[in-house]
Parts: structure tokens; sequence; C-alpha cells
């Protein structure tokens, strides 16, 4: 089945409202005549009034956020909520990223419950998961993939994927300049297509499954050859207007 791909930039903690204002018009003029492949940026979130008034007028990139917390409103310092992200049109959400894992300890469960509350509010999650160096060193990595989709697919159900974004990131892959490989990853994307497909095959056929980790402008072409790879999750060459211009326009030709 053929899936439409879809690039998405996370600028991760990079960035100021003039970066922010200038990579997104570098973007624009970039990636005015893709039509075969969606697009979408998370800038830091304190930058999304930048890169959504800078994105007006045009329908080829679209907003994301690279995190959401689940309260709507009161007494939560620091938090962010679906409403809040809708407000500044954005559609894309990552959650479960493995440095939210790592650095502020969010579990699979937790991870979960965001998707849940994404769902409810009509934003696209994406959620991130992925095995560290250890763990695939051990051979656990269908295992670990698959216990991080399981808390979603055991309490939301499998047609919570209807619509949604899995980026696999193998965190050893992450800012190491270490790709995994274009059948290392076609692999493990096929065997968390197989998984969501032993609860339905309707929605493992339109899941978007990326890859994250060390994508750039010259590796990209040779990942998205798999047929179990529709886009990436770019970080570091997400930062380049020309490089993910590659990436993006890679996609697009692969996947027409
Ligand atoms: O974590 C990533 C995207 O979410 C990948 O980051 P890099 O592309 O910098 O390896």
């Amino acid at each position: 089945m053929a899936r439409r791909p879809l690039v998405m930039g996370n600028w991760k903690l990079n960035g100021s409202k003039a970066f922010t204002k200038q990579l997104v018009e570098g973007l624009k003029a970039e990636l005015k005549e893709v039509k075969g492949c969606d697009v979408a940026i998370a800038p830091p979130v304190m930058y999304l009034a930048e890169a959504e008034a800078a994105l007006t007028g045009q329908s080829v990139i679209a907003l994301g956020s690279q995190n959401v917390d689940l309260k709507q409103s009161g007494a939560f310092t620091g938090d962010i909520s679906t409403e809040m992200l809708k407000d500044f049109g954005a559609k894309y959400i990552i959650i479960g990223h493995s440095e939210r894992r790592q650095y502020h300890k969010e579990s699979d469960e937790f991870v979960a419950q965001k998707f849940g509350a994404l769902k409810e509010a009509g934003l696209v999650p994406v959620l991130c998961i992925g095995e560290t160096e250890q763990e695939n060193e051990e051979g656990k990595t269908q295992e670990v993939c698959q216990r991080q989709i399981d808390a979603v697919l055991n309490t939301l159900g499998v047609e919570a994927f209807n619509g949604a974004i899995i980026a696999y990131e193998p965190i050893w892959a992450i800012g190491t300049g270490k790709s995994a490989t274009p059948e290392q990853a076609q692999a493990i994307h096929k065997s968390i297509r197989d998984h969501i497909a032993a609860k339905s095959q309707a929605v493992a056929d339109q899941v978007i499954i990326q890859y994250g980790g060390s994508v750039n402008d010259s590796n990209a072409a040779d990942l998205f050859t798999q047929p179990d790879i529709d886009g990436a999750l770019v970080g570091g060459a997400s930062l380049k207007a020309d490089a993910f211009a590659v990436i993006v326009k890679a996609a697009e030709k692969a996947k027409s």
C-alpha cells in the first residue's frame, strides 16, 4: 500500500527568534515545489509563534512540537497543553523521544497517556521508540520496540494508530553520525508493522513509520528505498535548510 511519506525536523534545544525566522524562510524557498511528501518542523515551543507567523500563506510545511503535557489548565507550573499547541497551529507532536525518556524519566505508560491526550485533542502523535546500544548488542531491539508500542496498544487499542506516526530511533544512532543501515532499519520497521498487523492489518498498512538517527543529505535516499521506511525524523540536519530539503526531496522521489 502506498503511504505518503512524512519528513519532520526535530530542532531540539536549538535556535532563537531570529534563527527560527531565517530557517523557516530558507525552508519555504527550498521546499515550495514539493508535492509528494508531507513536511513538518518542530521548533522549540518558545518559538512556535515565530514559526507560525513565518509559515503563514504556504501549505507545504506543517508545524509541530517536541513535547506536550497532560493537563489542560490550572496549577501545573511549566506545563504545555494540547490546546495551547493547537492555538499555534501545531499538528504533529513528538512524544516519547529517547531524550525525554532518559533525562525526564518518562515511562512507557506516561508516554501512552500523552498519546491518548493528543488523539483526544485531534493532534497527530509522533511516537518515538528505540533501543539503547546495549539492548541492541543483547539482541533486544524488537522486544524493546514492542514493549514501547504495547503501552499504547494495550491501553488505547490498535485503532489509536490510525493517522498516527511511529518514529523508530535507535538511541545509538542519534547524534552519533552512525545511522542504522537501510537493511537494519527496514528489518525493524517491518517487525513493528507486523506487530501492529497482528491486531489490525488495515491499521498497520496505513501507519507511517519514520526512521530517525543521523539521517542526513547523503544517506537519506538509500534509507527511503526500503519499503517500510516511510520518512524520517531528522535532528541535526533539520537545522540547515539545504540539507533538510535534500532529505525531503529524496523521500518524495523514492515514494512517488
Ligand atoms: O533524535 C533525532 C530526531 O528526533 C535524531 O537526531 P539526529 O538526526 O541529530 O541524529
